[in-house]
């Protein structure tokens, strides 16, 4: 076990002119903590004092509180006792409102007896349960890093020492210095994942391999070193491809483009995390949804995310904005239609939607101009945009292809409808519908068939 005071000079955590509150629950891991910082010789030691919660929520919290404040005595140190009341009437949620009274009894003390630092007691099997929590949830690689050594706090910062130290670690330091401390029952019940974890699944690792634990808190430590290591590079790349003004994110998509995918990504994922920091999580499927579609999108055209978001393409700029900003209610020039049973908006007055068929025709907007092609028949994505040059299509009842041009003649359609309609192709290009003039051959008109796909299209023609 690595001597405490080696750690302690070779982190330089705290001066003896620091403040120091350790918070001291009675179990083994802090009264540990509360020993080793008390045991430092004169010129490591802070001035310390203690901090504890009584939670009301068993019958043993008052000889706790009791035995801490018999403890801090024994040290000759100051000792802050908060008795939450509340506590022993809460049914649910216990251990997150016991955990947030916590804190702020923390930072009230810090700032009422002027501590500058906190301590707590969190140690190496902390951490690992900690990480492997984290995995199993899911979310971003950076939030894997598992419990900070230290982070700012209250006043000042809050420090956990013994993250170096595993559990055995501590339980052997307190045999061998003969220390008391009680047991914390919550721990010993399985009704937690945390506790879970603890008791069955981190032993059944460690039976693998003795230093499973070890290893799990290290794999956090060299994230957290790998992540400051490329945090430098990555804010000067994020300065010079993306602007986050509000709830507008722009990006030079050019340059962004001019990175290899994985930086391409790191990038995008930065600049998503500043857009949606009051929105809470973001879908990490947005990451890869638009790189792609970026990669194949030309010119003006727009994505929209399921959700709120969108993103609009004008050339080289991409500007990713909530879908209800009035601005971006123009006329772009290309939708992707990725996502079945929703609408996209195309401009203020038309809508799109793909739908599964075997709908029913009453559930559809009045007005709408309905198509139903066999899903077999066409592959997703579904691009809606203008007229091109060159563009032909096959007709229902016609032979081969047509040029759309020729379609439009002899329809006698005049020349700013030509411009102003929404042409739908597949993935692979083939136009299968120009919504309001022709529908490509395939087409039928079984709109209760499941087998097929229902594409409609509506228009609001009295706000225009
Ligand atoms: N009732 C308490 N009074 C004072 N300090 C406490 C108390 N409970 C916990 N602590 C402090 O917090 C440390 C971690 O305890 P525990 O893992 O139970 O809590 P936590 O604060 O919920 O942890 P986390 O921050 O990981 O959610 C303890 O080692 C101790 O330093």
């Amino acid at each position: 076990m690595i001597p405490f005071q080696y750690i302690v000079e070779k982190k330089q955590w705290f001066t003896p002119a620091d403040r120091v509150l350790i918070a001291v629950s009675g179990g083994v891991d802090s009264v540990v903590l509360l020993d080793m910082m008390c045991q430092l010789p004169s010129e490591l030691r802070p001035i310390i004092g203690i901090a504890h919660v009584n939670h009301q929520l068993r019958d043993v919290s008052d000889v706790e509180e009791q035995f801490v404040q018999a403890l801090a005595a024994s040290y000759d140190v100051p000792c802050y006792c908060y008795q939450w009341a509340e506590g022993a009437e809460l049914q649910t949620g216990i251990e997150y409102e016991a955990r947030e009274i916590r804190y702020q009894f923390f930072e009230q003390v810090m700032m009422d007896q002027q501590f500058n630092i906190l301590l707590t007691a969190h140690h190496q099997d902390d951490q690992a349960e900690t990480v492997l929590m984290k995995l199993i949830r899911g979310g971003l690689l950076e939030e894997k890093t598992g419990i900070p050594q230290q982070r700012t706090f209250g006043p000042g910062k809050i420090i956990r020492p013994l993250l170096d130290y595993t559990k055995v670690e501590l339980r052997h330091y307190a045999t061998e210095h003969k220390l008391a401390y009680s047991e914390d029952a919550s721990n010993a019940s399985d009704q937690f994942m945390r506790n879970r974890l603890r008791h069955d699944v981190l032993p059944q690792l460690q039976a693998e391999n003795p230093q499973a634990v070890n290893h799990l808190s290290e794999f956090a430590q060299e994230l957290t070193e790998l992540m400051a290591a490329y945090q430098p590079y990555l804010e000067q790349l994020m300065a010079e491809v993306i602007k986050v003004k509000e709830e507008l994110l722009t990006v030079d998509i050019p340059l962004l483009l001019s990175h290899s995918r994985a930086v391409q990504k790191l990038i995008l994922k930065e600049g998503l995390k500043i857009l949606f920091q009051q929105d809470g999580q973001f879908n990490k499927r947005y990451i890869e949804e638009t790189l792609d579609w970026l990669q194949t999108s030309a010119g003006n055209s727009r994505l929209d995310w399921q959700g709120d978001w969108q993103c609009i393409r004008t050339y080289d700029v991409l500007e990713i904005q909530r879908q209800d900003q009035p601005a971006v209610f123009k006329s772009t020039d290309e939708v992707v239609i990725s996502a079945i049973n929703q609408w996209y908006p195309l401009s203020p007055t038309e809508t799109f939607g793909l739908f599964k068929g075997g709908i029913d025709r009453s559930e559809l907007p009045e007005n709408a101009l309905v198509m139903s092609i066999p899903k077999a028949a066409i592959k997703l994505p579904l691009r809606l945009r203008h007229r091109q040059p060159g563009d032909r299509m096959t007709y229902k009842g016609g032979q081969g292809t047509k040029k759309l041009k020729d379609i439009f003649i002899n329809q006698k359609v005049p020349q700013a409808e030509r411009d102003r309609a929404w042409i739908v192709a597949e993935q692979t290009g083939q136009i299968v519908w120009t919504i309001g003039y022709k529908q490509c051959r395939l087409s039928n008109d079984a709109i209760t068939d499941t087998m097929n796909y229902i594409l409609v299209y509506q228009r609001d023609y009295i706000q225009e």
